[in-house]
Formats: C-alpha cells, sequence, structure tokens
C-alpha cells in the first residue's frame, strides 16, 4: 500500500488517450455543462462542484486527473483554495478560470501551483487545447521520471527493534480513533507516522491534512483551523470554512503542536472533548468528525511546567503516544534507509552502489538531522557518484560540522571567492544562488540565535523575518533539535 498522501496514482498509470476523471468547481451551471458536454464527448468522466469546499470534498474521496477551478467562488475563492488542492492532489494539473485575466490574478494562480488558466469566455476549442497540453505534460513528466519503484514512495522503512514497535503501535491504534502523539527529533518520520495511520484507518477514503500552525499567520491561525462567517474581522468579506470542517470524516494532524497558541489550545481541546468548535465571530456551534494526530520534537512536559501548554491538552491529544528515536540510536536502520533512499532515485542496484564499508562509515556519523538529513545525504551522493560505486567522499559534510566551522583568518570576501572558485571548478554544478544561500544562511541564524540566547522570537525579529518563517528555515537547514 502507497503511504504518501500526495501520492495521485490516477495520473501515474494512465495513458495520454483513456479515460480521465475531469474535476469542475465553479458555480455557473452553464460552464459546468459546457465542460460536462465537451468532456464526455470525449469519453471522459465529468464531476462538478459549485464551490471550493464541494470541490475539495470531491477531489479528496477520488482523485481527479485534471480540475478546473474558477477564482470567483461562493465562500472560499479558487485562489484560496489552490494550495490546498495542490497538496492533496500532488501532481494532478489545475487549471484555473478567472472572468478577468488580469495578470496578477494569472501570477498569483500559477504562483500557488496552477498548471495553466483560461479567461472567461472561452472559446471550447481553446478549452480543448489547454487541458489536453495540461493532461499531456502532466503523463509525460510521470513517463520522464526514472523507472524507480514508487510503490515504496512513502514507506516506512526500519528494522531495529524501536522502529518494529512503531510498527506495532501503529497497526493497534489505526483503526480506533484515538488521538495520537508522536513525538521525535526533528527529521525522524513523525509525519510519515502519521500519515500511515491515518492511511490505514477507516479514515483512509477521506481527507488527510497535516498543518503546521506555526508556520500559519498568527493572526489568522483560529480562522484557518475552524472558518469565520462574513464580517467576523476586517477582510472577512465572505463566510470561509476552517481546515477542521475540509477534513470531515478524516484526519487533522496538527505538526509542532507545542506551538499552538494557548486560546487555540482551549477550542482544540474543545474539538477533542465534545466534537465542537465554532467559525470565528459565529454562535453557532458546529459538529467535527475529524480524528487528531499531533506531532512534536519539542518536551511537552516541560512546556506544561513552564505553564505553556494545557495539561488537560496534554492528557487528551496523548491518549496513546508514539516515540521516534533518533537515527543515531538505531543503526540497524541505516543501511536499509540509506539503500532505500539511493533506489528512489537511481536504477542502480543499491546493494553494489553503497557497500558495507561505506554504509559503516555512514552509521559513524551523528545524523543530527535524521533520516531527512540521510536521505538529502544520499540522494545527493548519488547524483555526484553518476553510477559508479559511492564513496565517503560524495556524500556532502554533516550537518553538525558544516554549521559553526567558518573560523578563518582570511576576509570575507577571500572565504566566498575561494567557496565560489571551489564550485565552479565542477562544471555540473547548478543551482549556485542557492547552493550560496544555503551554506551561509545557517551560520547567519546561529549567530543571531546564539546573541539572543536562543530566544527564536528575538532572534527572528533580528533577521527580519517572521517567527514562523525562522521556524521552516531552522527545520530545513536541520538545526531544530532542542
Ligand atoms: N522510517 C522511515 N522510512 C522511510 N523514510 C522515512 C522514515 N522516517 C522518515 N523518513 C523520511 O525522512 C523525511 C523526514 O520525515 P518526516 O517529515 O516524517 O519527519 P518529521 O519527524 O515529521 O520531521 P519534522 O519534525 O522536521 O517535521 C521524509 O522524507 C520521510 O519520508
Amino acid at each position: 500500500m502507497n503511504q504518501d498522501p500526495k501520492h495521485n496514482p490516477a495520473s501515474e498509470t494512465k495513458p495520454v488517450d483513456e479515460q480521465y476523471r475531469v474535476l469542475v468547481i465553479d458555480d455557473e451551471p452553464s460552464i459546468c455543462w459546457a465542460f460536462e458536454t465537451l468532456f464526455a464527448s470525449q469519453g471522459h468522466q465529468v464531476v462538478t462542484a459549485s464551490s471550493a469546499e464541494e470541490g475539495f470534498q470531491l477531489a479528496c474521496q477520488t482523485p481527479p486527473d485534471l480540475v478546473l477551478l474558477d477564482v470567483r467562488l461562493p465562500g472560499q475563492s479558487g485562489l484560496e483554495l489552490l494550495p490546498k488542492l495542490k497538496q492533496q492532489i500532488g501532481n494532478c494539473p489545475v487549471i484555473v478560470m478567472t472572468a478577468f485575466g488580469d495578470l496578477e490574478t494569472a501570477v498569483a494562480a500559477v504562483k500557488r501551483g496552477a498548471t495553466d488558466y483560461l479567461t472567461k469566455p472561452f472559446e471550447l476549442q481553446q478549452v480543448k487545447q489547454v487541458c489536453d497540453a495540461a493532461l499531456r505534460s502532466s503523463f509525460d513528466a510521470e513517463l520522464k521520471k526514472p523507472t524507480i519503484d514508487r510503490s515504496q514512495r512513502g514507506k516506512l522503512i526500519g528494522q531495529s527493534a524501536a522502529m518494529q514497535q512503531v510498527f506495532r503501535q501503529i497497526a493497534l491504534v489505526a483503526q480506533s480513533d484515538l488521538s495520537v502523539l508522536i513525538t521525535g527529533e526533528t527529521g525522524t518520520g513523525k509525519e510519515l507516522v502519521a500519515s500511515a495511520i491515518h492511511l490505514h484507518s477507516h479514515r483512509a477514503q477521506a481527507p488527510y491534512l497535516p498543518i503546521a500552525p506555526v508556520a500559519l499567520n498568527p493572526e489568522l491561525i483560529e480562522s484557518e483551523l475552524f472558518g469565520h462567517i462574513r464580517g467576523a474581522f476586517t477582510g472577512a468579506e465572505t463566510d470561509r470554512v476552517g481546515l477542521f470542517e475540509m477534513a470531515h470524516g478524516g484526519t487533522v494532524m496538527l505538526d509542532e503542536i507545542g506551538d499552538l497558541p494557548m486560546n487555540i489550545q482551549v477550542k482544540l481541546l474543545r474539538v477533542l472533548e465534545h466534537g465542537e468548535f465554532m467559525r470565528v465571530g459565529d454562535t453557532e456551534t458546529r459538529h467535527a468528525d475529524v480524528r487528531v494526530l499531533a506531532a512534536t520534537n519539542c518536551d511537552l512536559r516541560k512546556a506544561m511546567a513552564e505553564g505553556k501548554f494545557r495539561e488537560d491538552l496534554y492528557y487528551r491529544l496523548s491518549g496513546l503516544q508514539i516515540h521516534l528515536p533518533p537515527l543515531r540510536g538505531r543503526k540497524d536502520d541505516l543501511n536499509m534507509l540509506a539503500r532505500h533512499f539511493f533506489s528512489q532515485v537511481s536504477q542502480a542496484d543499491p546493494q553494489q552502489a553503497m557497500d558495507d564499508d561505506l554504509c559503516s562509515q555512514l552509521a559513524e556519523r551523528n545524523w543530527q538531522g535524521n533520516i531527512r538529513e540521510l536521505r538529502n545525504a544520499v540522494e545527493h551522493a548519488a547524483v555526484v557518484s553518476r553510477g559508479r560505486t559511492m564513496t565517503l567522499q560524495d556524500f556532502p559534510d554533516p550537518m553538525d560540522e558544516t554549521i559553526g566551522d567558518e573560523e578563518t583568518s582570511g576576509t570575507l570576501d577571500d572565504v566566498v571567492n575561494q567557496w565560489i572558485d571551489s564550485l565552479l571548478a565542477d562544471d555540473e554544478t547548478a543551482d549556485l544562488q542557492s547552493q550560496l544561500i544555503r551554506r551561509f544562511e545557517p551560520l547567519l541564524i546561529k549567530k543571531v540565535l546564539i546573541s539572543t540566547k536562543g530566544n527564536r522570537a528575538a532572534a527572528a525579529e533580528r533577521l527580519g523575518i517572521h517567527r514562523g518563517t525562522l521556524r521552516e528555515k531552522l527545520r530545513s537547514y536541520q538545526m531544530d533539535n532542542d
């Protein structure tokens, strides 16, 4: 069974001319009718929705091969829906329709993941061309990928006693509606465990929505989670459905639960205890049929002792706790994981490409960023080694060594110049700009955090970025191990 929630089987297995499932989200019946007629004449199946919310539900129930999404919809707009829809349906192309055709809407749509856009009114012939091109390119994109065993993507791997215990816990808890608290350092697989629980539960056909509240605008977290009604606050021009309503019948996974603001903790407790919530500004109590999974890499007991996390919420959430130990504590898994990640990006024999000596050398490393760091390192080495047996030199330096080793006597210009020269010496190196940022940004963040004695809010202020952005950066640089 594939455990990747973003996996879209429909777009991977169908030849271009076969029957497709097309989802049209538009509140104008005449537009829906026109699409139904057009696609039905080509033998495709069309489902229609008159609102963003209904469209999202349909997309979650059965993944479409193509979505046509109107920008102007009652309630949530098409542009608002787009990122969540893309998260749910992965590579499936989405064509956005707008009556205005202004550049800003088009740019916003493409930024949020639209494959193309159509300006109303449109010629059906033009629609056909755009849709055919979108379907063809998504199919071609799948074909161009190396032939790897994608059935293994998103699969939880592990043979250590600790992972066997995790598998047992997942199996035991999946069928119940119990809340699960998943703990472990960054990159240990908490999100993967949560999606495995959902996929093995009776909710598997309903939406699975992983949310990191810390990445949301703090002013809008409540509205994002629970929705709002028109006029609830400045800018709330229409009613809006929140994530808990969108996930109806399914599972919500709250990542970094330790960062949830106190006022939202109270509301979450009400959902967990009574299955009830209210949209912001509303007086009507709504019912939530949602299973809640939560993950954290911080010590919630400490947060409780400091008065930052509610005790009642902690006990309610941790109906069962699954702890994922750091990779350095389960080196039995390392060979298996490394070869697994290699086989995801290369057709070569993983056993040959990564011999036992190399695996033992890799096991000596600290793997501060855990399995995420290992995956990135193996993918990097697979590219650098270009098919030959890999050596330790093909691997990037360990994260714990690259951060903070810049004590140097040269001027900043000298150091940067040397580094750029080393990159330019390798004709194959691309993405120079992003490599530069990834090389130096962690140093800046580290120094700033030291200067603020670890206070992230103050560090974010000093850096001039939002605290959620800082958290994301720390995570992506695998510096988030407190
Ligand atoms: N046991 C495992 N088998 C295979 N892949 C794994 C395993 N554990 C983690 N991974 C992979 O490692 C990466 C990080 O995993 P994941 O995002 O689930 O970690 P996390 O603990 O949720 O991290 P964070 O706390 O930073 O959000 C992902 O690419 C995931 O697929």
